[in-house]
């Protein structure tokens, strides 16, 4: 047992700060009087914490689940490049049964937490597109895997680089994303070819839209076709986040200023 117990101490030696992942109210008071900086990252500030990093989604990879939190402690100047942080998270059901050391650095910015909170859409309405991308992973359409592609904010842009394939469903309709009933439309309208288009506030500006932007310069990683490469290459060409569900590997994956910044396995939310 010696050596586990010196091996957890050197996990958390001269940590500058500690992340504590949706931690209970109980456990969140131990850390109060701890000397180093305390940050809580969870879907909600139920612990009243003085700093807190909001989780727009469960992040059900670990890893995922710390970048968002470390990029955002970044992003409010509370951690920096070079900084030592143990990351108190569950990986299972049971509570905190994890401890994680990070370096933060460069190479750990993916531009996860970006993705949410410095889109031109609402942060709600990016959550909302990734759920009901994710439900239509799990459950494909009547069973069978289907593909969809969500092109995010910035719509007035994304309309001038694109043209209509058919007949757009939602001309003229004043729906959400996020509604439930409109959620089950958008699984409907799925089988069509094409992407939707969502405006910053979550409205369904168009479903049905062929994209063509600007694709030179675009780097995403091979074996991804034309959904994926017009999804990346219109967020280089507008202010747009793309969320991409693929029929072939079944993942969602989003999309920012060209680049991939997330990979999601719906089968594992
Ligand atoms: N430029 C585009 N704009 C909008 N939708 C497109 C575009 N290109 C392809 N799609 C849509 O993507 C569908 C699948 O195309 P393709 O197989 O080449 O993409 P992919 O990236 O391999 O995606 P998947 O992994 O789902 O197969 C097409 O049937 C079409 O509906
Ligand atoms: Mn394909």
């Amino acid at each position: 047992m010696a050596s586990l117990t010196d091996h957890l101490a050197d996990l958390v030696a001269d940590v500058d700060a500690t992340l504590l992942f949706s931690p209970t109210s109980s456990f969140h008071e131990r850390f109060a009087d701890d000397g180093v900086e305390v940050v809580v990252v969870a879907p909600d500030n139920d612990v009243d914490a003085e700093t807190f990093v909001e989780l727009p989604l469960p992040f059900d990879n670990v890893k995922d689940r710390i970048r968002f939190g470390i990029e955002g402690a970044m992003d409010e100047g509370l951690l920096a490049e070079g900084d030592e942080v143990a990351c108190v998270a569950s990986v299972f059901d049971g509570g905190s049964d994890a401890v994680i050391r990070v370096t933060v650095d460069e190479g750990i910015h993916t531009g996860i937490y970006d993705l949410f909170t410095n889109s031109r859409a609402e942060p709600s309405v990016i959550r909302d597109v990734f759920e009901v991308a994710i439900e239509l992973g799990q459950k494909g359409q009547k069973g069978k895997p289907v593909g969809a592609l969500f092109v995010v904010g910035d719509a007035g842009k994304v309309m001038n680089k694109s043209r209509p394939l058919s007949y757009n469903p939602f001309e003229k309709s004043h729906v959400h994303v996020g509604d439930p009933i409109v959620n089950v439309m958008l699984k409907e309208f799925s089988r069509l070819d094409g992407a939707f288009v969502v405006s910053d506030s979550g409205k369904i500006v168009s479903a049905y839209r062929y994209l063509e932007p600007a694709a030179e310069g675009v780097d995403i990683p091979k074996g991804l076709g034309a959904r994926h490469m017009s999804g990346a290459a219109i967020t280089r060409d507008t202010n747009s986040t793309s969320i991409v569900l693929s029929e072939s590997d079944g993942l969602v994956r989003a999309f920012k200023a060209g680049e991939l910044v997330l990979e999601i396995d719906p089968e594992e939310y």
